[in-house]
């Protein structure tokens, strides 16, 4: 089974007025760069996340999707404060993460809980899956008596579809998925409200990934969770996503959900990436047209000025991209976007620039381009963001 057979996107599932559990406000996580004999000097900073703005709705599965290095993984390790922000705030159910010390913190800690993308790596292989699980009970007072905690135990397995005799088996005894269902299960045990899921499936076997997918969702509606959902595969976060925010270069550029994204993508990076995705008509995937993108991600140590992306953007207009950061702005009906120029571009009174004499047909040749329809630009390092 493929992502794609996974069941219908849950998109629209959670109400725009629901009140959010997470709330992330103007974040920024920057790392020094140190040198010197001792590292004692800081010559510069990796701006990982650099002014991030987003909300996630109780009940609600977001997405977070960007190429490899934009800082998703920073920020799900900033929400749940494994890494101290620089800027900015993360409200969880209202109250401010970086106010809490101590034993407030231990239990706000409890109710957000983390899923990663290589599920052999996050368990130690010298502890049973018994262990594992009863580890984080215990570290939050939940393993109540023998008899009960045996009875969760179970339970927890039954939840994940693991069999029962799991819970004296090691880590290695069991298959890539069958890992990450003990990862959940260890998510689950302490009753998170919270789970940020750092590309969950994607260390996995394609036929196991919508296995896993599915789960994930049969635990939403059963548990009523709020997932933040972190990945580099725009087919895993279409399919599990109530709303979608793309990340470039440490801060995010556009958000909706997830069937408007797909079907009016309107910030050039967003147009790009969903460009490359192939379609499996081959007469469509002949004659669609796309946007390729020139040059590599630039260093997060040193971003462009202005437009984060105005480096590799088609649609650059020189003085205000070049110098003018633009701000995550409402187009209507919840779409953000991060352009200055997205309602030109969507009107055709901004042209794409011709930005090599040739384009790439989506078919793979090569062909002359009239000066009037260049649209499809040839990749000068490919947008590193994986189709379906
Ligand atoms: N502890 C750290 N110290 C210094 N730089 C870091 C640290 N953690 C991450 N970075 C840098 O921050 C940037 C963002 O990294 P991050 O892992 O958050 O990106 P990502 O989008 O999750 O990428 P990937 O999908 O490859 O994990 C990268 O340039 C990375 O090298």
């Amino acid at each position: 089974m493929s992502v794609e057979s996974v069941g219908a996107a849950s998109t629209g599932a959670v109400p725009a007025s629901a009140e959010p559990l997470l709330s992330v406000e103007d974040l920024k996580i920057h790392f020094p760069i140190k040198q010197g004999i001792v590292f004692d000097r800081t010559v510069g900073h990796v701006y990982a996340v650099d002014g991030v703005d987003l909300a996630v709705r109780r009940g609600e599965t977001y997405g977070l999707v960007g190429e490899s290095g934009c800082g998703k993984t920073t920020l799900g390790r900033g929400v749940l404060r494994l890494v101290e922000p620089t800027d900015g705030s993360v409200l969880f159910d209202g109250v401010d993460v970086a106010s809490l010390r101590g034993e407030e913190l231990r239990r706000m800690r409890r109710r957000m809980q983390m899923i990663f993308q290589d599920p052999l790596s996050s368990l130690d292989p010298r502890q049973s899956v018994e262990s594992i699980l009863v580890e984080g009970m215990r570290a939050h007072g939940l393993d109540r008596g023998r008899e009960s905690t045996r009875q969760r135990l179970l339970e927890l397995l039954d939840s994940v579809g693991l069999p029962r005799t799991s819970l004296r088996k090691y880590p290695h005894e069991f298959s890539g998925g069958q890992r990450q269902r003990i990862g959940i299960a260890r998510a689950l045990a302490v009753e998170p409200d919270l789970i940020v899921a750092d590309e969950p499936v994607s260390a996995l076997d394609v036929s196991v990934q919508a296995q896993v997918i599915n789960l994930l969702e049969e635990l939403q509606e059963q548990l009523g969770l709020t997932y933040l959902v972190i990945a580099h595969d725009l087919a895993v976060v279409r399919h599990i996503s109530d709303r979608i925010g793309v990340m470039y270069l440490g801060s995010i550029v556009e958000e909706a959900d997830s069937d408007t994204l797909y079907r009016e993508p309107r910030h050039p990076y967003t147009r790009a990436l969903l460009s490359a995705i192939p379609v499996p008509d081959p007469r469509v995937e002949d004659e669609r047209e796309q946007i390729l993108l020139t040059g590599d991600l630039p260093s997060p140590a040193n971003p462009p000025a202005g437009c984060r992306f105005h480096t590799r953007c088609p649609w650059r207009q020189p003085e205000r991209c070049d110098t003018e950061r633009p701000v995550l702005r409402e187009l209507g009906g919840g779409h953000r976007v991060a352009c200055h120029w997205a309602e030109d571009i969507e009107a055709g009174r901004i042209r794409p620039h011709e930005v090599e004499a040739e384009l790439v047909s989506a078919g793979g040749g090569v062909v002359e381009v009239p000066d009037s329809v260049a649209t499809t630009f040839r990749s000068g390092g490919g947008s590193g963001v994986a189709g379906p």
